[in-house]
């Protein structure tokens, strides 16, 4: 008898461990099992994938990841790594408080150059006057390097914010980040409602008795499915193990473009004579001055890159 199952495209919406789901352009979904190696799937991936042979009810294997735009790095624990492909642009969700700590946000930042991604900062809690206004000057270097920052009242009653997203969205891939509190939940709620309810019950049925982790998902904002937003968690432990230590201060956009004036060539910028970046610091006379924390977190990160290596 001929194998006359034939070959679907669809795009993966969420990864339970070792199982995706994957949805077809009618929208329909259902879970896939990679077919091998090559065929590891992440969130965001289109790719290939085969019906069931008869015995295995809906699902279907994966048969081929298509080429990446590009692929988003980050680490969840040690080792265990995890990602969205294909992406347009990073929300990166901080909050008037909790404090924000400018290291991870400095790190998600740099993982999104590395692949071009266009990250965008969003400032919730905008109705906490006092430590709002503070969060707002921390961020300071954030803006004068060009990133655009968004101030949020995501709780408050209202349309504006709404309305602003949607903007910032729509026809985009967009994935959000942020540590715990600043309200991701929030956001994904107000602008796909019931969404998160939904795909803790999908995970819940998936894991059945087991602990249930929280994964990557995929949600579309719009009916057309043109505007997708993908929430995942884990911005405690913001591992960059796949950057270069010589390429970071190219991924920090106040480092550079001191880079051109170092002497030499393959300045690491923490001692060398002659160093653009170094005379940068801290130098309140220049609009290009580079603060003494950002510096900091560029020679603790190189620090920590050049370890990895060996
Ligand atoms: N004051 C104020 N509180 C807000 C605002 N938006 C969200 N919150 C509150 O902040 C808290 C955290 O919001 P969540 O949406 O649960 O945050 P999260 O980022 O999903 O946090 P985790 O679930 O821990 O990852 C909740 O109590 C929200 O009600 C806002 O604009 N202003
Ligand atoms: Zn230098």
């Amino acid at each position: 008898m001929s194998d006359r199952r034939t070959l679907n495209e669809g795009l993966v919406v969420a990864s339970h461990g070792r199982h995706c789901v994957v949805e077809s352009p009618d929208g329909v979904r259902r879970i896939c099992h990679p077919r091998g190696k090559k065929s590891q799937a992440v969130v965001g991936d289109r790719v290939s994938w085969l019906s069931a042979t008869p015995g295995q009810g809906e699902e279907g294997t994966i048969e081929k990841v298509l080429p990446r735009k590009n692929l988003f790095y980050r680490q969840d624990e040690i080792r265990t790594k995890s990602f969205a492909a294909n992406l347009d642009q990073v929300l990166i969700l901080v909050a008037a408080e909790p404090e924000f700590s400018a290291s991870q946000l400095s790190r998600a930042l740099i993982a999104a150059e590395a692949e071009h991604i266009t990250p965008i900062i969003g400032l919730n809690k905008a109705d906490l006057v006092d430590n709002f206004a503070r969060a707002w000057g921390r961020l300071a270097p954030y803006r004068h390097m060009g990133y655009q920052v968004m101030p949020l009242s995501l709780k408050a009653e209202g349309t504006r914010d709404h309305a602003l997203l949607l903007e910032l969205l729509r026809g985009k891939n967009t994935l959000v980040l942020g540590p715990s509190g600043a309200g991701k939940s929030t956001l994904i709620n107000l602008l796909v409602p019931g969404a998160l309810a939904e795909t803790r019950e999908i995970s819940q049925a998936l894991n059945s008795g087991k602990h249930t982790t929280t994964s990557t998902s995929w949600y579309w904002v719009d009916a057309e499915r043109h505007t997708g937003l993908i929430d995942s968690p884990g911005f405690q432990e913001f591992g960059l193990h796949h950057i270069d230590p010589a390429q970071l201060a190219a991924y920090m956009l106040d480092l550079k473009p001191h880079v051109a004036q170092c002497k030499f060539y393959n300045c690491t910028h923490l001692h060398e004579p002659g160093c653009g970046v170094m005379v940068a610091v801290s130098a309140e006379d220049r609009p290009d001055a580079i603060s003494e924390q950002r510096y900091r977190i560029y020679g603790d990160l190189f620090a920590e890159l050049s370890q990895s290596r060996y």
